[in-house]
């Protein structure tokens, strides 16, 4: 049997090969950057990533599951496209936030990012170039729709390009290494909601004032850093960014929480995959109609479109009741039928992005 020793030398042989191939990789990829800046294109092209993510999976992976390489080339594709241009990624704070933890999902731990707090901060740093690309929250399964980026969307000229879901998982992380020794748990009202059976088996005992309630799971964990005898309900990134040993993993109730997140960007990013969607803000003209709506979804099935989501919201620019409509649908902008509804609504639909669909 060979020694670490020996194990060692031959990672180290291997890595070398890594390295040089990367090299080699990024000398290709600059010349995309080239050609992209050249015909000033857009860098980013999810499409592309997951494409070669699928591939690379298909093939012989041995013990790489399929998120390993998902893990290793989504940082591969943050350092080409630094390379290509470096870009300015704004999310809504603050740290080791769940929308932190979304955008470095996707854009990888060497990407420049700013923490704003505020959605509607996030929104204007898109709009006056401070950040390339901005991500926010848009859905939570368990609570439904975001209303602030909703209203953003339909107000603001930024296009959807891009979807990240994340599940929303909770762990409980502390300097001490016994939870026997822990005397006040810091975190958000939600955290402290969605972990209730965790905290039921192993604190019902406490008093209240054992748990304490912060603006941020990021905040309590920076608390908990602070803090002797403390822990931290908080994301996974709160407690790497804090450095915070994680005693115990996914202590949420539902398994099923999921967060769906927006990447916004000045620029719409069309691409057909075989999987799009798109998400239109839909004002309807003649509402005080009987069967406004009704002919509306009709209009969809003319065509074979699938909907996906409706929502309605109201339209803030009158004193009348009135509502507006977030719609996803099925398709891209790029396909026929899409365009018919968007050429017969052209006065009622704001289109808002086509992008792949990964719900
Ligand atoms: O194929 C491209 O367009 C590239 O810029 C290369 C590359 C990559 O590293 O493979 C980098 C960034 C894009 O988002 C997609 C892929």
């Amino acid at each position: 049997m060979k020694s670490i020793q020996q194990l060692r030398e031959s990672i180290d042989s291997i890595d070398d090969s890594i390295l040089k191939l990367l090299v080699k990789r990024m000398e290709f990829v600059e010349e995309i950057g080239r050609l992209k800046r050249e015909n000033n294109t857009v860098i980013y092209h999810p499409d592309r990533e997951k494409e070669i993510v699928d591939r690379l999976a298909s093939k012989y992976t041995g013990k790489l599951s399929k998120a390993a390489i998902e893990a290793i080339f989504l940082e591969i594709f943050g350092v080409s496209r630094n390379l290509e241009l470096p870009e300015i990624i704004s999310f809504l704070g603050p740290e080791g936030s769940f929308t932190h933890q979304a955008a470095e999902s996707r854009f990888g731990a060497v990407a420049d990012y700013i923490s704003l707090p505020s959605i509607r901060s996030v929104f204007d740093s898109v709009e006056t170039g401070r950040a390339k690309y901005g991500v926010v929250p848009i859905e939570n399964n368990q609570e439904g729709m975001v209303k602030e980026t909703m209203d953003l969307l339909n107000e603001r000229n930024l296009f959807i390009i891009s979807e990240i879901i994340i599940p929303v998982n909770f762990c409980l992380a502390s300097k001490e290494n016994s939870i026997h020794q822990i005397q006040k748990i810091y975190s958000k009202d939600i955290a402290f909601q969605q972990c209730k059976g965790f905290l039921q088996d192993y604190f019902s005992h406490k008093p209240e004032d054992f748990f304490v309630q912060v603006d941020s799971t990021s905040k309590a964990a920076k608390l908990a850093v602070e803090d002797t005898k403390a822990a931290a309900l908080c994301s996974h990134i709160a407690a790497k960014i804090y450095s915070l040993p994680i005693l115990f993993d996914n202590i949420q109730d539902s398994e099923a929480n999921q967060t769906r997140f927006f990447i916004i960007s000045k620029v719409e990013n069309l691409k057909k995959t075989d999987k799009d969607k798109t998400s239109l803000a839909i004002k309807l003209k003649h509402d005080d109609k009987p069967g406004a709506l009704l002919s509306l979804l009709k209009d969809f099935e003319d065509v074979q479109i699938n909907l996906l989501k409706i929502e309605s919201r109201p339209q803030k620019d009158t004193h009348e009741f009135k509502f507006w409509f977030f719609i996803d649908i099925e398709g891209n902008k790029l396909d026929d039928n899409v365009q018919q509804i968007l050429n017969k609504r052209k006065d009622e639909i704001i289109f808002l992005g086509s992008y792949m669909n990964l719900c």
